[in-house]
């Protein structure tokens, strides 16, 4: 396990990875971090041939998803990769010049869900290599490049967000929510906290409790963006629960919809050229909402909760909760204004995902029909 995580640590420093695989495997680089002296020096160790590997949604958004699947792999060649790496890099328009793609093995299967973990751009260079001959070997065996096992990150991948462990607790009084209290858990790998906040006394609540389970948001959480509505949203629900006598809300280190705050940045700046917010991050590589919600119910699990009403206007979390075992007694739904900056947004998630954001747009409208 202290393997794969200095593979992640690994690949956002730049370094290369080998993942054994199939045959000798290949080492990986990450794209989003490569440069001439990287590439070069990869070269230099691994001697097969150097493709980028994709993600199906990247292959699907540039054409190329006749051999979709779990991703592609694209010869590229070597006088060109560096260019290619740098347009890939940066998201639009930016097609491999090379015209050879297959679906990814499982071991680059692998080594793609490695950079989705490590929240980097998931576009990597994968250089085939046979250990046993090229230069890479000595390098394994000075422990100067990581070498893992595809199964074992597997496994790794398989174990993730089950077995949360709770870690330190604390009385935190916040405006409006005065009697609440921070239970931090912290995935079993070490890798995400995530934070229970418990509000009021829990032998005086309702007897079915709210629950808002909210992803992560530093934008809008923190800095109040209006390109979204979770700040107005976390704060409303603390609100709303402490009025009516407590609740709890689960705090999910899941900015950007789980892919990272670096990769959400990039989706926006795709979506001030006018791709929605799953068009841009489907370009970039990611799927509509690429967030898990086992550790949410683990950490239920952990404070005695089984039956919850949910504060929520995604249909995705409720069938995610009931699949993890926690019974959604009802919804509540918990809303942000509509502001011309956060309309697009809004409405690709009302029109694309299903979000029940009906309200928001005829408060919006009846608002705008006052005026
Ligand atoms: N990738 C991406 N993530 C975004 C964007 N705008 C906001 N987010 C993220 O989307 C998530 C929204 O979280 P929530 O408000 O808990 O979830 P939701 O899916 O909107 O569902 P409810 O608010 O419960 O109805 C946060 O992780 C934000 O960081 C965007 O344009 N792109
Ligand atoms: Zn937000």
């Amino acid at each position: 396990m202290q393997r794969i995580r200095r593979a992640l640590i690994d690949l956002r420093r730049g370094e290369p990875v080998h993942v054994a695989g199939e045959a000798g495997g290949s080492l990986i680089l990450a794209l989003e971090n490569l440069t001439e002296a990287r590439l070069e020096q990869a070269l230099g160790l691994a001697s097969g041939t150097p493709s980028v590997l994709l993600t199906a949604h990247r292959a699907e958004a540039l054409g190329l998803d006749g051999h979709a699947g779990d991703g592609i792999a694209v010869a590229v060649p070597e006088a060109s990769l560096m260019e290619t790496a740098r347009a890939l890099a940066k998201g639009r328009d930016a097609e491999p010049t090379g015209t050879t793609a297959r679906p990814v093995t499982d071991g680059e299967r692998q080594a793609l869900e490695l950079a989705r973990r490590a929240t980097l751009l998931p576009a990597l260079l994968a250089i085939e290599s046979d250990p046993d001959r090229d230069r890479l070997a000595g390098e394994i065996q000075r422990g100067e490049v990581l070498s893992i096992d595809r199964g074992e990150a597997r496994r790794f991948f398989a174990d993730s967000g089950r077995h949360p462990e709770r870690v330190s607790e604390a009385r935190v009084p916040l405006s409006g929510a005065e009697q609440s209290r921070f239970i931090l858990y912290r995935e079993a790998d070490g890798l995400l906290e995530h934070v229970a906040l418990v509000i009021g006394d829990p032998r005086q609540w309702p007897t079915t409790p709210a629950l808002r389970m909210h992803s992560a948001c530093l934008t809008g959480d923190l800095f109040g963006s209006l390109r979204c509505d979770c700040g107005e949203q976390l704060r409303s629900a603390v609100h709303a629960i402490a009025e009516e006598g407590g609740g709890i809300l689960l705090y999910l280190a899941q900015e950007g919809r789980g892919i990272g705050l670096a990769n959400k940045l990039r989706a926006y700046g795709l979506q001030d050229t006018g791709l929605d917010t799953m068009d841009a991050d489907q370009l970039l590589g990611f799927g509509e909402d690429e967030r898990r919600y086992d550790v949410a119910a683990a950490m239920l699990d952990d404070l005695g909760i089984s039956r919850v009403r949910l504060m929520t206007n995604n249909p995705g979390k409720i069938a995610a909760l009931e699949a993890a075992g926690v019974e959604i007694a009802g919804r509540e739904a918990i809303h942000g204004e509509l502001n011309r900056h956060n309309a697009p947004y809004l409405t690709a998630k009302a029109n694309r995902a299903g979000h029940w954001l009906e309200e928001v747009f005829a408060d919006s409208a009846a608002d705008g029909n006052q005026r």
